[in-house]
Parts: structure tokens; C-alpha cells; sequence
């Protein structure tokens, strides 16, 4: 059964941060060393002078490519301005990579954030949302979790009248190993709130989908 627990913000045997600096800890030797393992377990000589520092390079790597599991999105989305503004917000074409929980590849692509805002006259800042796509990216992720994740994030934080979240992916699970089908595009929703109006939505996906 999928998990849709959110991960913590902490790992055990904290040892560095991030490199962005938000907060949060990574194992980098426990990654180092796994690594090695793997290139030995291939067939690989993790000796050899070009593998010598790969292990490193990895675990420097998955640091920034997981640095999500550490981040919180409630802080990011705290950052809100007094403006009135009763019809959607959309900021669409957000690209991003983030890695198939199943094969550890990255699955990337465009990630479309729209809300209708609360009606306390608030909003947020247009790049928190190309942020708050970027923490529930940088993790372990399916498509499916990752979209409504956003959506229900959005919902928990900004109170919007109602939100949307489309996610267009290829993932790389399916284009270079498995069924090889490179090209193959994956979209998935999520919808909250008022944006369940068949008019409302209808208005939505024609400026996420009017290119
Ligand atoms: N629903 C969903 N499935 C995903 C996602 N990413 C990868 N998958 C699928 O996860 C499935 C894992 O299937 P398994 O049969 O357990 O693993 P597998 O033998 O490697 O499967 P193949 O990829 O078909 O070779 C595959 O069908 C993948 O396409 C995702 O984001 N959402
Ligand atoms: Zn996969």
C-alpha cells in the first residue's frame, strides 16, 4: 500500500546539512559507503582512478536531489502579502526533476500551481510556489503523491478558496530500461475547493493547457 505519511523532517545520524541550507541532515558517509557497495556489487572497480571519487560525488548528489525530506513547506508558503485578489493565481509551467521512488531514476517535467485566494486578502509570493513544487519533488516520489502533496499543501497553508495542481512528467523508469517507451507523458491533477466547479476548473485547465 502506498504511504502517504509525510517523510521527516530529520534523519538519524545527522552529519551536514543540505547544501541549501534549510535545515534538515543528511548521512553523506552512509551514502559514500553504499555506493561503493553498489559499484562493487555491478562488477566495478570503485578503486580505479575515475570511480575513485564517486562515491562522494553521489553522496554530494543525493544531498541536493533529496533535500526536500528536509525542508518544510509551511515555511515557505508563510511568506504573504496584503493583496485582494478574488480570481486565481496560476503560475504555470514549472519545470522540475524528481526521482521514482520505485527505480531511483529521475522522472522531470512541468508542473502547473493555480489557488483562488483566501478571502482574507492575502497572498504569496508567486516563487513560493515554484518552491513548494521543488520540496515535494527533491524526495522519493510517484507522480500521484507528488500532486496532490502540492495540492493539499497549498490547502494547509494558505486556506485558498481553491487549488489545482496539473504535473505533465516523463519518466525515466519507463524511457530507458523496463518498456523502453521514450516520449510517453504522464499527467496527473489534483483539485480542491472551489476549483471542483465544472466552470471554474474548465477556466483553469484552458489557461494551463492554452500554450
Ligand atoms: N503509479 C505510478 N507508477 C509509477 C511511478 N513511477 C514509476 N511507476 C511504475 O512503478 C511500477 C513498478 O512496477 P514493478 O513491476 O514493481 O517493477 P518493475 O519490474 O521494475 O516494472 P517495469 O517498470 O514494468 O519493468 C512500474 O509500472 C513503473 O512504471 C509513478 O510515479 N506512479
Ligand atoms: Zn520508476
Amino acid at each position: 500500500m502506498t504511504n502517504f505519511d509525510e517523510p521527516h523532517f530529520t534523519a538519524p545520524a545527522a552529519q551536514a546539512s543540505p547544501p541549501d541550507g534549510h535545515g534538515g541532515h543528511m548521512d553523506l558517509p552512509r551514502i559514500e559507503a553504499a555506493v561503493r557497495e553498489i559499484l562493487l556489487a555491478v562488477g566495478e572497480d570503485p578503486d580505479r582512478s575515475g570511480l575513485m571519487d564517486t562515491p562522494k560525488r553521489v553522496a554530494k548528489a543525493y544531498a541536493e536531489v533529496f533535500a526536500g525530506l528536509h525542508q518544510d513547506p509551511g515555511e515557505v508558503l508563510g511568506t504573504t502579502f496584503d493583496i485582494s485578489h478574488e480570481e486565481m493565481v496560476l503560475v504555470k509551467d514549472i519545470p522540475f526533476y524528481s526521482t521514482c521512488e520505485h527505480h531511483l531514476v529521475p522522472f522531470h517535467g512541468s508542473a502547473h500551481v493555480g489557488y483562488i485566494p483566501s478571502s482574507d486578502g492575502r497572498v504569496t509570493g508567486l516563487s513560493k510556489l515554484a518552491r513548494l513544487v521543488d520540496i515535494y519533488a527533491k524526495r522519493p516520489q510517484v507522480q500521484e503523491r507528488l500532486t496532490s502533496q502540492i495540492a493539499d499543501s497549498l490547502v494547509a497553508h494558505l486556506k485558498p478558496r481553491g487549488a489545482i495542481v496539473v504535473i505533465e512528467c516523463e519518466h525515466m523508469c519507463m524511457s530507458m530500461r523496463g518498456v523502453r517507451k521514450p516520449g510517453a507523458k504522464t499527467v496527473t491533477s489534483a483539485v480542491r475547493g472551489l476549483l471542483h466547479e465544472p466552470a471554474t476548473r474548465a477556466e483553469a485547465m484552458s489557461l494551463i493547457l492554452g500554450r
